[in-house]
């Protein structure tokens, strides 16, 4: 007799490549999808805005691919140990398989849920799916996870090669059913008065199918520039993969193979492009071992460093309206678009926690709120590694100069001209330093400081040295 088993979707939603999933097909189970929203459980890291969109739409996407296999996805919202304990009960599931979690939230859910379905006689079977490599299999010598990431990286590719992804469950696997289910309209993920995620549908495309046509886009269009291309924000010479890989729409190993797959010659590029997915893999894993890199700075020190509480500049900086203006375009780019260059990232960050001496905790919460790839590990460490605290971080006296950052990577200016219209006419030489311009030069073209565009909201130099001046405090 063929027996019933529930899967349940976290952030692995797609349909190839789920070793819990092919566990259970393999035990001779037929599978129930399903959804739990459950925002209590992730506390302060439930999604923000720009990931509750993306969500929404990835979710519609599995949807539709598992109504076509006769088995839609059942969404249902509450606790999750009791919905997961209702639907088996409902279902007569003998077993719940799941993807095996990394954010700490998400871990010590997982273990409340095989706890709680215990008790029902229920068994929950985890399988590790978010990374290439889970963590604690690649550790030092000395059995210790990796604090560094160049010897974490090298240590990984000397592993085996990551197995081969796994196909897709077909119609076969699932049962087919027309079990209660939260309709679309009342997921209450999308923003609404205002709709400020309008036209964001022409941008994106979530989903499993999105996720696998932006590889393939990224491999046939731009890897071959993607090592020299990829710090300069207008060349759009990087996959924008990551809001993909955080909804697990795509497994690092079919990335990973993809790449392998290519024909030779493009090894230098191929090598750097794996070296960020590996970037990927070194966050999680110091956040598996780690969990309180969200909230707390890795380096203890950085507890002591005097910051400012200054709300007027921080409102500033998410607005865009610094007076710098590669902070600005890259701070409207992400309200207008869900997503930042990388670069434009570690600009904007080192802007907030250097310039400006506020903590990394802000921005970081700033970007969980706005980035449709939002995503714990990748964030934390974002922020703490541009803001000196952070496991293998830059030296907290790296200051970036927003000025010359600007002149480098956005030479000719068309970054700064598509998201800072209002200066776009000035002269190439003055468009990152708008108050360098002489008056005429302003005034032709149309740009008056302090009005049309802000003067600087601190003087860089002044800005740099009391910065360095607050890390004295706390490095003696
Ligand atoms: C302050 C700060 C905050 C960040 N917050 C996030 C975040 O919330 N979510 C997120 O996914 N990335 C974050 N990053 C890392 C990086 O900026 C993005 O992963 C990258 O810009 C995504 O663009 P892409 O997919 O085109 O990258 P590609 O260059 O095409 O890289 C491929 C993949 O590698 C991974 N990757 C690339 N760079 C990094 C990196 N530095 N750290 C970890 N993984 C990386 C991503 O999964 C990415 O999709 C942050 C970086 C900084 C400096």
């Amino acid at each position: 007799m063929v027996t019933t088993a529930l899967y349940w979707y976290r952030q692995d939603l797609r349909l190839a490549d789920l070793p819990a999933m092919r566990a259970a097909i393999d035990n001779g189970l037929k599978l129930i999808p399903c959804y739990v929203f459950d925002d209590a459980a992730a506390g302060q890291w439930s999604p923000g805005g720009a990931s509750r969109w993306w969500l929404h739409h990835s979710l519609a996407a599995l949807d539709t691919e598992l109504a076509k296999r006769g088995s839609p996805l059942v969404v249902r919202r509450g606790e999750t140990a009791r919905v997961l304990a209702d639907l088996a009960a409902q279902t007569g599931a003998e077993a719940v398989y799941c993807s095996e979690a990394i954010d700490p939230w998400a871990r010590e859910l997982q273990s409340q849920v095989a706890d709680a379905l215990w008790e029902t006689g229920v068994q929950l079977e985890a399988r590790p799916s978010a990374l290439l490599f889970h963590p604690g299999t690649v550790c030092t010598q000395a059995g210790d996870p990796y604090r560094v990431f160049t010897p974490f990286w090298r240590a990984c590719l000397q592993q085996p090669s990551p197995a081969e992804p796994l196909s897709a469950a077909s119609g076969k696997h699932f049962v087919e059913h027309d079990l209660d289910s939260l309709p679309h309209d009342d997921w209450q993920l999308l923003p609404r008065n205002p709709d400020w995620a309008a036209g964001w549908d022409e941008l994106w495309s979530p989903g499993a199918t999105g996720a696998r046509r932006a590889l393939q886009h990224f491999l046939d269009n731009a890897l071959d520039s993607y090592a020299e291309g990829r710090d300069f924000p207008a060349a759009r010479s990087t996959s924008r993969l990551s809001p993909h890989l955080h909804f697990g729409e795509i497994s690092p190993r079919q990335v990973w193979h993809a790449v392998q797959a290519l024909p030779e010659g493009q090894d230098k590029p191929a090598a750097k492009f794996l070296a960020e997915v590996g970037w990927r893999e070194f966050c999680h894993q110091l956040l598996y071992f780690n969990p309180e890199i969200p909230e707390k700075p890795f380096k203890a020190d950085f507890g002591e460093m005097p910051w400012l509480a200054d709300q007027t500049h921080l409102q500033a900086w998410q607005r865009g309206r610094t007076g710098y203006p590669i902070v600005d375009a890259g701070m409207r780019e992400l309200w207008q678009t869900g997503f930042m260059h990388n670069r434009v990232r570690m600009i904007v960050a080192s802007f907030l926690t250097k310039h400006l001496l506020l903590p990394w905790q802000w921005g970081e919460q700033w970007f969980w709120d706005t980035l449709v790839d939002a995503d714990l590990a990748n964030n934390s460490c974002g922020w703490q590694w541009v803001a000196g605290c952070g496991a293998d971080a830059a030296p907290y006296f790296r200051i970036f100069n927003p000025i010359l950052q600007g002149r480098k990577f956005d030479p000719d200016g068309e970054y700064v001209r598509q998201w800072v219209p209002e200066i776009a006419s000035l002269p190439d030489k003055y468009l990152h330093a708008p108050w360098e311009a002489p008056a005429k030069i302003l005034a032709e073209a149309g740009v008056e400081l302090g009005e049309t565009y802000p003067e600087p909201l601190v003087d860089h130099k002044e800005a740099r040295e009391t910065a360095l001046q607050a890390y004295g405090v706390i490095s003696g």
